[in-house]
Order: C-alpha cells, then structure tokens, then sequence
C-alpha cells in the first residue's frame, strides 16, 4: 500500500519586492518539517471561509519565525518601536487560525515568531523590547553572518513533568537565541516548559493536545546537527504521523 506522508502547513509571511506583493517562507523551516517526514505546504493567507478548508487537509502546523513582530494591538498596546517590522496579512489570519487548529487538537509546532503568535492567539501578551527590560539578558543575536547570529547563546531550564521534558530528557541545554520580543504574561491554559537563566519564558505548550509546543529559540537552524533539534522535530512528525493515520480512518470510514 502506498503511504503518505503527514501533511504540514506553513503559514508564509509576506513581503513587498519591487513593487508587488509576496507570501514567503523561511527554507529553513520548510526542510524543518521534511526532516520530521512530513510534506511542508506553504499558505499565502487565508480568509475566514477557508480556514476550515484549511485544516481538513493538515496533520500539523508549522509557525515560524520571521523578522516581523505581531502587532501589538492584539494584546491591547500600541507600537513601540514604528521601525521595526510587522505583518498585519499573517496575523489577520493566523491568529483567529490557531484557536481553530488547537480545537481539532492538530500538532503543533511555533517557533519564535510563532511561538508570540500562539501566546497572543489565547490571550497572552508580548514584552515589546526585552533588552529594555532591567534584570533582562538581550536575547536578540550578535553579530554580523547567519553563523555568530544563530550560534548557541544561553541555556534553558526544562521544567520537569512536561512535554518538553518527556522530547529531549535534558534538564539543561543550550539555544539559539534571536529575538527583541517574548512571553510577558502567559495566556492561560499555557504551561511553561522551559525558562532562560534571566526568567524568561523559553517554551511553553498547550496541554490540550498531545503535541502543541511553542519554542522562542530556533530548532530549524542547523537542525541536523543538533540533537535536541532533531528530537523535537521528530517527535512533531510522530505527532503528525499518528494525526494522519486517524484522517485516512476518518476519510475511508466516510467512503465505505
Ligand atoms: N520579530 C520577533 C520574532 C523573532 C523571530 O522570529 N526571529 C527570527 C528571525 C528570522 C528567522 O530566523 O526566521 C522578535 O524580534 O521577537
């Protein structure tokens, strides 16, 4: 029998080059999910009417990170810094997306930008500018090249008991770290699943399903050559696997 490999979808952010419009997507996100056996879809965006559409033909979700920060009007404060990036066509539709996917109990994987996205869906909010923050580590990379800016910077702390726990069975490792922005108040029904020796929150997930993880440093960089990296996106495409499985029941059922 032929077999499938789970679906992913990869909501793509979006850029103006000369003088139109783009949806683009990290490569390094989109070999991230082919390295956790799935087959990466790349979506431009999304209204309303489609997003069911959507998640009847996924058995993940990728978030990734992106320079772009979530417009701080979804957790109720203005623009900080007006240089900096946003994207208000990604948040337009990932953000009432994400309810909807944690709903079917799809798996879930949010890096960075992603992993802001996903607090701020459920209610939580975003430090604009950790670096200002006193006591704070300045959590955005150093240097110049993709080498010194994605190089590992700062441990995390894995809180015992939890998903990320149960993935890479280490107490303590070393990440990336490249980002101005992060948790500041949790949403609720989010469990922290990792911190930053300066408190930050590092990963959290949503215990509602059986792989839904938010992680603010960058797994897809260099991933297979990390083996934390590696264990995380192997456990995703498990999760992903498994949803399948019950699609293609769900599907023949439906046929018979
Ligand atoms: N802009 C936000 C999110 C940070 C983030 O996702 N960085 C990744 C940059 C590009 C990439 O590697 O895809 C913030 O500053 O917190």
């Amino acid at each position: 029998m032929k077999t499938t490999p789970p679906v992913v979808l990869v909501p793509a952010c979006n850029r103006v080059l000369g003088q139109h419009g783009f949806h683009v997507a990290g490569a390094k996100y989109v070999e991230a999910v082919r390295l956790a056996g799935a087959l990466p879809l790349v979506v431009p965006d999304a209204s309303e009417a489609e997003l069911d559409a959507l998640l009847d033909l996924a058995d993940g979700v990728l978030l990734t990170g992106s320079p772009s920060n979530v417009h701080p009007s979804h957790f109720g404060e203005e623009v900080r810094d007006p240089a900096l990036p946003l994207d208000p066509t990604r948040d337009a539709w990932t953000l009432p997306f994400i309810p909807r996917l944690l709903e079917r109990r799809l798996p879930l994987l949010a890096i960075c930008r992603g992993a802001q996205e996903l607090n701020v869906a459920l209610g939580g909010s975003l430090h604009q500018a950790v670096h200002t923050l006193p006591g704070h580590l300045d959590h955005r990379g150093q240097g110049e090249t993709a080498e010194s800016l994605y190089a590992p910077a700062h441990e995390v702390h894995v809180q015992p008991g939890g998903l990320l726990a149960d993935v890479v069975r280490e107490g303590t490792f070393r990440v990336n770290s490249v980002h101005g922005q992060a948790v500041h108040r949790l949403a609720q029904g989010l469990r922290v699943e990792a911190l930053a020796p300066d408190g930050l929150v590092e990963a959290f997930s949503w215990p509602g399903a059986a792989f839904a993880l938010g992680v603010q440093w960058h797994p897809e960089w260099r991933a297979r050559d990390n083996p934390v990296s590696l264990q995380l996106l192997r456990a995703f495409g498990a999760a992903c696997a498994r949803q399948a499985t019950h699609r293609n029941q769900f599907k023949q059922r439906q046929e018979e």
